[in-house]
């Protein structure tokens, strides 16, 4: 390697793909204002992987002004490089919704849901709903559900966002493996098997503490900022 190459290589920093909820928000689900100036800063692709509906990680690239590279919906719904792609049955996903309002179930959401509005791919519940119900009615329509900490996401089984990081990282012309994640639940295990090196918040669940390559020590954005600055080279 030349010398240029290896000062370059010590010195560039990674592409991130980053889980939204418990990982740049606050123990109160608030974004973390620290979130605008780290990811404005970063100096290699930044991927927005959520399980919140299209709009919500769209609009946070727009208002971050970074490139609009984001997997919504748990890897239901895929933007990279213009082009945007659906993976997920949501027809059958409001379907089971719907038997499972029919037998006493409550989605949980009062008012406009705003959760569900714009969602194409699947169906989410709150966390205050019968999660047994919901399971059996899920099984009965060949549907998962994935505890995100935040919602029930009534999903296609085999929709995730590591597969969402595959299609994104090919579009920047990267392969998944150089990508550094972090996240903070179940929902983040596909992400972090794909990517090179998984970072674990310390408030993360069993599941992605357990696929994690390293669980940090702070919880919610303080631990995604103290693998930002480690990492970062600026
Ligand atoms: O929408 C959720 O339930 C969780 O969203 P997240 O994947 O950004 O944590
Ligand atoms: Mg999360």
């Amino acid at each position: 390697m030349s010398r240029q190459a290896l000062v370059l290589s010590m010195t560039s920093e990674p592409p991130l793909v980053l889980d939204i909820d418990g990982t740049l928000t606050d123990d109160a689900g608030r974004l973390d204002s620290r979130t605008f100036p780290y990811l404005q800063a970063w100096n290699a692709p930044v991927v927005l992987a959520t399980g919140k509906a299209f709009p919500y990680p769209v609009t946070l690239c727009h208002y971050l002004g970074i490139e609009l590279t984001v997997i919504a919906e748990n890897g239901g719904v895929v933007l990279a490089d213009g082009q945007v792609s659906y993976q997920g049955d949501r027809e059958r996903a409001q379907a089971a919704a719907d038997a499972f309002v029919e037998r006493g179930g409550d989605l949980g959401w009062d008012g406009f849901d705003d959760v569900n509005e714009w969602r194409r791919t699947e169906v989410a519940v709150d966390l205050s709903a019968d999660e047994d119900l919901l399971r059996t009615v899920a099984a009965e329509f060949d549907l998962e559900v994935v505890d995100t900490g935040y919602a029930y996401h009534l999903k296609t089984p085999g929709v995730e966002k590591g597969d969402g990081l595959g299609v994104v990282a090919s579009s920047l012309g990267r392969s998944p493996s150089e990508f550094v994640a972090i996240g903070d639940s179940e929902n983040d295990v596909s992400t972090f098997r794909a990517a090179g090196t998984a970072y674990a918040v310390a408030n993360a669940d069993a599941a992605a503490r357990d696929a994690a390559d390293v669980v940090v020590d702070g919880s919610y954005f303080d631990g995604t900022a103290s693998v930002l600055g480690s990492l970062g080279s600026t």
